[in-house]
């Protein structure tokens, strides 16, 4: 199958356990939470999304027929910036990145010694061989895939309260203030609730914090 990526480029980590680790981020186009379109993200199921996933045509995006074209792609980043050194890791996101990982990119990624992470809504099952699952629940929608590395809650979501997902058997529980008009406001009081369920852990947007993408 191919795969239709809207942009790739190398950057830290800025969310969650992984913070500050270098990696190459692969953002895959589409969701299946919302179209992407501005005009229909009011009766999206997902309705507060930070991210431009529409298209192949940002930076390193493009259409790519293969698993080992892609592969080798992710592998040039990661050479242009970090040469042969490692421990090498590619994020995969979007969108929604579990609509178009399968065994065949798992395979080609981890034979140029990558680990791979993913950040998913969680509302599709990860295949085999990912290394850090990254679930971050959206709008109400019931997890397909209930365990994993670090599950990351967007912080408040009405349908989504923290207690829902407290039972679940993931290594690492964060809130991620959910940016936006009220981003300030959503950091007190993800604040707050850390403070009062200390299970849970604040997870800042650090590279919006400084200025990187
Ligand atoms: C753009 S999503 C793509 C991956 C996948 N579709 C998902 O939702 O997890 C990447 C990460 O950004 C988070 N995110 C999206 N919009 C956000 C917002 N407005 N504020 C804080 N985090 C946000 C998501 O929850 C997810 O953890
Ligand atoms: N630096 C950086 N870290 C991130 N962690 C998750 C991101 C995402 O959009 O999936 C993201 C992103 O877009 N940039
Ligand atoms: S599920 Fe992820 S990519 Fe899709 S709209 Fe929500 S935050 Fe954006
Ligand atoms: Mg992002």
């Amino acid at each position: 199958m191919s795969y239709a990526i809207k942009e790739m480029f190398a950057t830290l980590q800025g969310e969650g356990a992984q913070t500050g680790r270098a990696s190459v981020f692969c953002r895959f186009a589409g969701c299946n939470l919302w179209s992407g379109r501005e005009q229909d993200r009011v009766d999206a199921a997902c309705t507060f999304c930070d991210t431009d996933f529409v298209g192949t045509d940002g930076e390193g995006g493009g259409r790519f027929q293969t698993a080992a074209t892609l592969a080798h792609a992710i592998e040039r980043v990661w050479q242009a910036h970090a040469g042969q050194s490692g421990p090498r890791y590619v994020v995969f996101t979007g969108g929604e990145p579990l609509l178009q990982m399968d065994a065949a990119l798992i395979d080609a990624v981890h034979s140029y010694g990558f680990e791979i992470a993913v950040e998913t809504n969680g509302t599709i099952a990860a295949p085999q061989g990912i290394d850090w699952i990254c679930v971050s629940p959206k709008g109400g929608q019931a997890l397909a895939q209930t365990h994993g590395n670090e599950l990351k809650l967007v912080f408040p979501q009405a349908t989504h309260p923290p207690e829902n997902f407290s039972g679940l058997s993931f290594s690492h529980f964060w809130l991620q203030p959910m940016d936006g008009p009220e981003r300030a406001e959503n950091t007190q009081a993800a604040v707050a609730y850390c403070l009062a369920h200390p299970r849970w852990r604040l997870s800042l947007q650090t590279h919006k914090l400084i200025g990187i993408p």
